[in-house]
């Protein structure tokens, strides 16, 4: 018998009983229901919506009886409600009121609903202006409820949840079921049970057709196997927004320390691009206009936040990238003279710490605020190559033998040729590879390395401003992500933020750089400050230390002596506190400094 000769059986039976049976035709399905059955289930399908609603009758009713039954249980019911109303709010992150604001609005309800219960208990439900005040607050409270972001992904979630049975029929993979399923920033993922027979491939097979089924944007359905590697389970994954639309604002920086992995912007499927820096060296490549000086400035605006990183930079572009970050920066070089001296002291450091290490018995320099990790950015490495050749032995050391002394390459390139990286073996030591878009198919081996273009990796696809394919041990294969962006203002709010904080380098390496500066190479010597009795003419310290002999009564602005010596900031901090501490200067104002009256000409 079909359904529709079932239904006038029914109405038939209940014509003889002297009933009239409504029918409602619902031109979306094929056959009539009953209105109470069309009732009920919009009762059960907008239980969100209406549970303000729901719990209005349920107090009236509870009230109602409560007031007949057991009227002097006011007192109980006022103090367990105040009791559940501060669990609610001290412990509700536990029951998944993560925001503070939730677990507010819970002990709010809470503490509303338990002392209207109490009052309508002892006094009765109709009592004076208590049926009034249920109405009021029921409505005023269910607003915060209503318009609840994510209460309202939640339950669009639930209901493609409940459709999954049907959906699953209709696309082939018919007894498959959900487990569980959460609401993030960019959509949702669900965990499903497979059924007997059915794999994760066949899974992948039908991703677009559940995207179909769920009306979703195409590529908006990510499937991947489950923590526990089960076979016969999969994760969905759905977005809501496509992560990589638009440009995608700098959250800030995901670091404090070298030590753990930086976040350079979201996958595709909204995962974020970690990677770790630290005893790694770096190739960042893409054609012009691809987003490589963005996707530096995110690792700078990372970086600076690290109080166990020293940085020192190059870009021989006039210093057109880096600049920006000036203030955050121990050295920056924008000429190959400053290169080269940069390098060379780069290499005292790293053999210094070598020597210090070994001295110790210690196999690794752990990074420390006052044993900071070294790390070198440099901007278009091909012009470095082009204008000081000679640095490539230079480059070449660190990137061999950088890693156990936590110094760190990061150089940025638009084509990394064996020409353009220099002769030596930089380009095959870097770690970390980040290709934005490239020209040519052939470019992706260039920056990823031999083979990976064949293997998938299809960085001369990368279709806008800021996507990267990033490879590094922790990702071994092929996904799209998306550079965060940090405009201007960001960058020189972000630095001004981070120059307060930057450290210097250790006595270790100062020293080393003290003893190439001054010709000496390796012999060593105490580690003292040279000013004010010996530095070699036109040294940093030199020019520093007559800025602040020859200063006015009111001091000479830090601004300036960074300006005259060339060195950064924390560099002349740390020379001012040096010669502080020996009684040399004195800080006549905030931010001026002047010799003591003894040293002062
Ligand atoms: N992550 C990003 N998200 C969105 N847009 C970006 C992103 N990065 C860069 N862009 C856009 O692309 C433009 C070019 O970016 P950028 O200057 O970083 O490219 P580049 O590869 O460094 O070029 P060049 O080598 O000439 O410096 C920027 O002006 C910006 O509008």
């Amino acid at each position: 018998m079909t359904r529709g000769q079932q239904m006038r059986r029914h109405a038939r039976k209940m014509r003889r009983h002297g009933l009239q049976p409504m029918i409602v035709i619902n031109h979306d399905e094929a056959l009539p229901d009953l209105a109470v059955v069309l009732v009920g289930r919009a009762l059960w399908r907008y239980r969100s919506e209406m549970a303000p609603l729901y719990l209005m009758a349920v107090l009236a009713v509870a009230g109602a009886v409560l007031h007949a039954v057991h009227p002097q249980w006011w007192p109980y019911l006022l103090a367990g409600t105040t009791l559940f109303a501060w669990v609610l709010a001290v412990f509700g992150a536990r029951v998944g009121l993560s925001r503070r604001g939730e677990r507010l609005y819970a002990a709010v309800v809470a503490m509303g609903a338990g002392s209207w219960l109490a009052v309508a208990t002892a006094l009765a439900v109709g009592y004076g202006p208590l049926p009034q005040t249920l109405a009021v607050g029921a409505v005023v409270l269910a607003v915060p409820w209503w318009v609840h972001r994510r209460r309202r992904a939640k339950v669009r979630v639930d209901r493609q949840m409940a459709a999954w049975p049907e959906i699953a029929q209709s696309i082939g993979l018919a007894g498959s079921r959900v487990q569980s399923a959460v609401v993030d920033v960019w959509g949702w993922r669900a965990r499903f049970a497979l059924a007997r027979g059915q794999t994760l491939q066949d899974v992948v097979a039908k991703v677009p057709a559940i995207e179909s089924a769920l009306g979703t944007f195409r590529g908006a359905v990510r499937v991947y196997p489950t923590r526990d590697d089960k076979a016969n389970r999969f994760e969905l994954r759905v977005l809501d927004t496509d992560p990589h639309a638009d440009a995608i604002p700098w959250p800030g920086p995901s670091v404090r320390t070298i030590g753990d992995p930086i976040e350079l912007g979201p996958f595709e499927d909204a995962t974020a691009a970690r990677v770790l820096f630290l005893r790694r060296h770096g190739l960042i490549g893409g054609v012009a206009g691809s987003g490589k000086s963005g996707g530096i400035n995110v690792l700078m605006g990372n970086l600076t936040a690290c109080a166990d990183v020293v940085i020192w930079a190059i870009d021989l572009k006039r210093g057109m990238e880096l600049q920006p970050w000036a203030s955050c920066l121990d050295r920056l070089a924008t000429t190959p003279e400053q290169a080269r001296t940069l390098l060379r002291d780069a290499v005292a450091v790293l053999e210094a710490r070598a020597a210090f290490l070994a001295a110790k018995g210690r196999r690794v320099w752990e990074p420390a605020p006052d044993m900071p990790a070294l790390v070198i950015v440099i901007d278009e490495f091909a012009e470095l190559a082009d204008d000081a050749p000679e640095c490539a032995t230079d480059t070449d050391s660190i990137a061999r033998r950088g890693r156990a002394v936590a110094v760190t390459l990061i150089a940025a390139t638009q084509r990394p040729t064996q020409k353009a990286m220099g002769k030596g073996a930089v380009r095959s030591q870097m770690d970390v590879r980040v290709s934005f878009r490239v020209r040519e198919r052939k470019d992706v081996d260039l920056i990823l390395g031999q083979g990976m273009l064949n293997a998938g990796w299809h960085a001369h696809t990368l279709n806008a401003p800021g996507k990267f394919l990033l490879s590094a041990p922790e990702h071994d294969t092929p996904r799209r992500a998306r550079a965060y962006l940090l405009t201007d203002e960001t960058v020189t709010a972000t630095a001004r933020q981070h120059a307060e904080n930057r450290p210097t380098l250790d006595p270790v390496s100062i020293r080393a750089i003290e003893e190439a500066q001054a010709g000496l190479g390796a012999v060593s010597t105490p580690p003292t400050a040279p000013v004010p009795d010996g530095p070699p003419p036109d040294a940093p310290e030199d020019v520093l230390w007559r800025m602040l002999t020859a200063a006015p009564d009111d001091g000479t602005p830090v601004p300036h002596l960074v300006k005259a010596t060339g060195m950064s900031r924390p560099w002349i901090y740390q020379r001012l506190r040096e010669h502080a501490d020996a009684g040399r200067v004195a800080q006549i104002t905030r931010g001026r400094w002047r010799a003591t009256d003894e040293h002062a000409q």
